[in-house]
């Protein structure tokens, strides 16, 4: 199970997350309380062990733009969390996971048309376009047709309900934001308490 700790704002989350297992930080580009700047995530990520990959999230992010700040930031994935079409992630040409909102079972059938890493699900946007902590029905997301192997879940999970969303959707990884934190900050308790549940739900 492949763990992803997303809103990293700081080296002492961004190690907690590394210290308690994650595969995976993430750095919010995109609008929203956790936002930070390329130099903020590329000073942090320097203080990183290699072996955890930095996702940048973005929403509808020009090209260009985006492309300087995965620069920057040394950036190993990209999480797309907008509007961006299968053309915009072919003309990326980087490692890309690309997000969905799932509210109807109709919305996976959109999935295959992107050439990408992953696909992550995760909850219809709400005042931000994600980090929102709501979870989506996971019945939506059990049937058999889909590429479990390609497969991120998102949206509301923590350490009290990602064995149960593992065990209903078989997804590839899992990935947190708001139910890692405490008053908006990152809590290194609630990240360790994440991954040993996620890793005992695989
Ligand atoms: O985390 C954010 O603030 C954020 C902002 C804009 C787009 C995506 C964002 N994060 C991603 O949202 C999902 C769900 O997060 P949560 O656990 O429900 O808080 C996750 O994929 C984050 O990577």
């Amino acid at each position: 199970m492949i763990v992803k700790i997303c809103g990293i704002q700081s080296v002492d989350a961004g190690l907690a997350a590394a210290e308690a297992g994650a595969d995976m930080i993430g750095f919010v580009f995109a609008e929203s309380t956790r936002q930070v700047t390329a130099d903020q995530a590329a000073q942090i990520g320097k203080k990183l062990p290699s072996h955890v990959k930095k996702v940048g999230v973005f929403v509808n992010e020009p090209i260009d733009s985006l492309l300087n700040i995965a620069d920057t930031a040394a950036l190993d994935y990209i999480q797309l969390h907008g509007d961006e079409t299968p053309a915009y992630v072919k003309e990326l040409n980087k490692p890309v996971m690309k997000a969905f909102s799932v509210s109807s079972e109709s919305d996976l059938k959109r999935l295959t048309a992107y050439a990408c890493d992953y696909y992550l699900l995760d909850s219809p946007a709400e005042a931000y376009r994600g980090g929102n902590g709501t979870p989506f029905d996971w019945s939506l997301a059990s049937s058999k047709t889909l590429p479990r192997e390609k497969l991120f879940l998102a949206g509301g999970l923590h350490a009290d309900n990602v064995q149960q969303a593992i065990s209903e959707v078989s997804p590839a990884g899992v990935d947190v934001s708001s139910g890692v934190e405490t008053n908006k900050q990152k809590d290194s308790l609630k990240i360790k308490q994440f991954i040993a549940a996620a890793r005992k739900g695989q």
